[in-house]
Formats: C-alpha cells, sequence, structure tokens
C-alpha cells in the first residue's frame, strides 16, 4: 500500500505540483531568457545568499521551488526503505516534500517529521496543504532559520534528513543535526552544489563518517545521497 499514487494525498500532492508550476514559471522563464549559465546563476544566489540571506528568500515568498514528483516518489521510498520514524526537513517552502515524507511514516504506522522554513507565510501555506492531506498529526513546522529552529527539540534518533534550504548553511545544518543522526541515517541533499559551504567535500570523505555520491536524476540541481556510516 502507498498514499502518494491514490487518494486524497495523491490529489493534494497533485494540485500542488499544478499550483507550482505556474507560480514558478515567470522564474523558469527568466532563467531561459537570460544569458547567464547554469553556473553563473548559481554562483549570483550563493552571492546574494552571503550578503542578505532573509531578502533573498523573502524574494521567493510565492514561490514553490518544491522538489520533482520524480525526487518526491523517491523521498517517500528511501524514508520507506529505511523504515523512517523521525525525519529532519531542511526547507519545507509551501510543503510539498513535507507530504511526500510524512505519507511515507504514516504509511508504515507514524512517526514525526520536523520541518523548517524561513519565510512565515510560506509556514503557513505548507501547514494548510499538509492539513489538507491529512498529516498534520505527524509534522511539525518550525518558523525561522534553521540555524536556531533545528537547534533543539529534534530528538537523539534521526532517521533520514532533506536538505533542501538556503545552499550556503547545508554544512552547518549537518553539523547541528549530525550527533543526532542513527548510524545509517539517510541525508539527501537536493541542490547540494560542490561550490557551496564545504558540504559536499566533508560528506564524501569517509573519515567524517559518512558515504556520499550524486543521485542520477535531474541532472544539474545537485542532487546527493548520503548515509551516515557511524
Ligand atoms: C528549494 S525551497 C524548498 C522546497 C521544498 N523542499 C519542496 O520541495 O517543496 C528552499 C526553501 O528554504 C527556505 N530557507 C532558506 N534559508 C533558510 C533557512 N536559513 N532556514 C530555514 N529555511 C530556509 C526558503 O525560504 C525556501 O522556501
Amino acid at each position: 500500500m502507498n498514499s502518494i499514487s491514490d487518494g486524497q494525498v495523491a490529489e493534494v500532492l497533485e494540485r500542488l505540483h499544478r499550483e507550482a508550476e505556474a507560480a514558478d514559471a515567470p522564474l523558469a522563464a527568466s532563467a531561459a531568457s537570460e544569458a547567464a549559465t547554469r553556473e553563473e546563476r548559481i554562483t549570483q544566489l550563493l552571492k546574494d545568499e552571503a550578503s542578505d540571506l532573509k531578502s533573498t528568500y523573502r524574494g521567493f515568498a510565492e514561490n514553490f521551488l518544491n522538489v520533482s514528483p520524480d525526487f518526491g516518489r523517491f523521498l517517500y521510498m528511501c524514508a520507506r526503505a529505511c523504515k523512517a520514524k523521525c525525519i529532519v526537513e531542511f526547507g519545507s517552502s509551501m510543503g510539498i516534500s513535507t507530504i511526500y515524507l510524512a505519507t511515507a511514516l504514516r504509511d508504515m504506522g507514524g512517526g514525526r517529521l520536523i520541518g523548517t522554513d524561513l519565510v512565515p507565510s510560506k509556514v503557513e501555506r505548507a501547514r494548510a496543504n499538509v492539513a489538507a492531506a491529512g498529516l498534520s498529526g505527524i509534522v511539525e513546522l518550525r518558523v525561522g532559520d534553521a540555524r536556531e529552529t533545528l537547534k533543539s527539540g529534534v530528538g537523539d534518533d534521526i532517521d533520514m534528513v532533506l536538505l533542501d534550504g538556503a545552499f550556503t548553511l547545508y554544512l552547518d545544518v549537518l553539523k547541528l543535526l549530525e550527533p543526532h543522526l542513527k548510524p545509517g541515517a539517510i541525508i539527501i541533499g537536493e541542490n547540494a552544489f560542490e561550490q557551496a559551504s564545504g558540504y559536499i567535500d566533508y560528506v564524501r570523505n569517509p573519515q567524517n563518517g559518512y558515504l556520499s555520491q550524486p543521485l542520477p536524476f535531474d541532472a544539474g540541481r545537485g542532487n546527493e545521497l548520503t548515509i551516515r556510516t557511524s
């Protein structure tokens, strides 16, 4: 049995992916019309984050910036495969990835997902979307900077982490969560770009207690699968 393929959750996800496509279409169009390469756009975003993180992401308050349906299904499958009970998500936006992950928890009998986003209006919308999917009992969404909101109260048995927030903070957030990761925990980075934060160098060094490699889909989006080995 899985609830992302049909029924209430599938309907909510289908609606949200449609809304996301419409809301983010201008971003995609302006990226396509710019002379800048993808690499240059990432470099610019890294600079913007470094100079003013809050305004950078407030500028995307109406954008979903969500995972694709394929990536969402992959998240669901990972959570099921590792029999997750506790999942932490950095960057919940309007709640699309949250719904994939929380559905996996519910389909296995329950659990806890802690998500967080910097932009209060996004967290409000994510809460409403999670409620529409019938998942409010499993999901706790925290408003604010993950470096503060994930500092405490994440438990000591994290099975899975999704890193999908500000590109420059992946290593900071991982280090915050590291003491609470179970051996074997899965960490998935979306937009885990080599030029940002030192995250990729850190998780690809086995001496730090991880095994890590890029994921072969949604090319160019910097998707990285990491396993905690100690
Ligand atoms: C790529 S979007 C997340 C998409 C979401 N995971 C999904 O698939 O629907 C990145 C989100 O990270 C949030 N964010 C950026 N920096 C953050 C921070 N320091 N703490 C918490 N959230 C942050 C942004 O507001 C934005 O909504």
